[in-house]
């Protein structure tokens, strides 16, 4: 019998305008750089990241990329690795510019359909919902579907996956993720100096870090710690700032509080608006959320809970800015 695998696939918010770079791939973007570690290699992509396990691949993307389209070649190479796919999770919030999206991401119901007609039979067990329902602008969406194995089985690990939206970013926070004028340093330097200037470095500081800053503006962190990855993507433009974080951690490490991981990252970028998507076994983790946004001048507008086979509990919660930001 082949061994199982699972696809966890994410789209991210906003799409880009104001650049045509080359993306020859189906999917629209392309890998810019490359960490790797005994668990997990980690990409870093033209618009976000790719992590590969040996059991497991999580792909995020953004902007008008078709991140769908990756799931048949995904399945087929899996294939001819002996892999049998049996769990897939596609997770997006509300697009922010929904006009621009291109097929197959016209709609989340559309978004489904294309991917139940591109998975195997064996995947049976499905359940696909939008979180709240009443607030379509700004909700998130969450597809999953397993095998006959899988379904009742209720993961026993304490894993969190946070996927965090920040949109109206400080301004003056934003901007140090443009590269100053006539600054010729590498990429490679000038990531680095990005990351310690923003306080990045310090969100996780026993993350292994692949950072990447674009031209004229513009960064991508991936960071792998063991067998847990983080990512971190800023689009630092005036009119449309957006950064997103994402990260897995343990509900009961004590030594990197996940929650304290969260507040640095959304301090790094003090935003007006939040959404916080958290999926997990516990119930309770999203009370430790809210109550340590408070203190960072956000408070809650949304809170929606479901729950998905073998995904657990999904929570998503939505913050603003009690008072107005620069
Ligand atoms: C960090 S990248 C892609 C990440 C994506 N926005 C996300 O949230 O996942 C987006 C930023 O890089 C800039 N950028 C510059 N050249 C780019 C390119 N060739 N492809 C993608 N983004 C580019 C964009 O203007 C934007 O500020």
């Amino acid at each position: 019998m082949s061994p199982p695998f699972s696809l966890s696939l994410s789209l991210s918010l906003p799409s880009t305008p104001n650049f045509s770079p080359i993306k020859p791939h189906a999917v629209n973007c392309t890998v810019v750089s490359a960490v790797g570690n005994h668990f997990l290699d980690a990409y870093v992509l033209s618009e976000s990241s790719l992590f590969v396990y040996t059991n497991k691949i999580v792909i995020k993307t953004c902007g008008t990329t078709q991140l769908l389209k990756s799931v048949r070649p995904l399945i087929h190479f899996a294939d001819k690795l002996n892999l049998m796919l049996c769990e897939c999770r596609y997770t997006r919030g509300s697009f922010i510019f929904p006009k621009s999206q291109p097929f197959p991401h016209t709609n989340f119901k559309e978004e489904v359909i294309y991917i139940e007609e591109n998975l195997p039979n064996n995947l049976v067990y499905r359940k696909a919902a939008v979180m709240p329902l009443k607030n379509p602008s700004c909700s998130w969406h969450v597809f999953t579907v397993t095998d006959q194995n899988h379904h009742r089985r209720r993961s026993l690990n304490s894993d969190v996956t946070f996927e965090v939206c920040m949109t109206e970013l400080d301004r003056h926070l934003a901007h140090r993720f443009f590269k100053k004028i006539g600054d010729c340093k590498t990429r490679d330097l000038a990531g680095k100096e990005m990351t310690e200037l923003t306080g990045i470095d310090d969100i996780n500081p026993s993350a292994f870090i692949c950072d990447f800053t674009f031209d004229p503006c513009g960064y991508s962190i991936n960071g792998i710690d063991d067998d847990r990855y983080s990512t971190i993507h800023v689009t630092p433009e005036d009119s449309y700032s957006y950064a997103s974080f994402e990260c897995v951690g343990s509900v009961y490490d004590d030594d990197i509080d996940i929650v304290e991981t969260l507040k640095k990252a959304v301090q790094v970028f003090k935003p007006v608006t939040v959404s916080i998507s958290m999926t997990s076994n516990s119930r309770e983790v999203w009370t430790k959320v809210t109550r340590a946004m408070e203190p960072l001048g956000l408070k809650c507008r949304t809170f929606a809970m479901d729950e998905f086979p073998t995904a657990g509990s999904v929570v998503f919660e939505t913050f603003t800015a009690t008072t107005r930001r620069k």
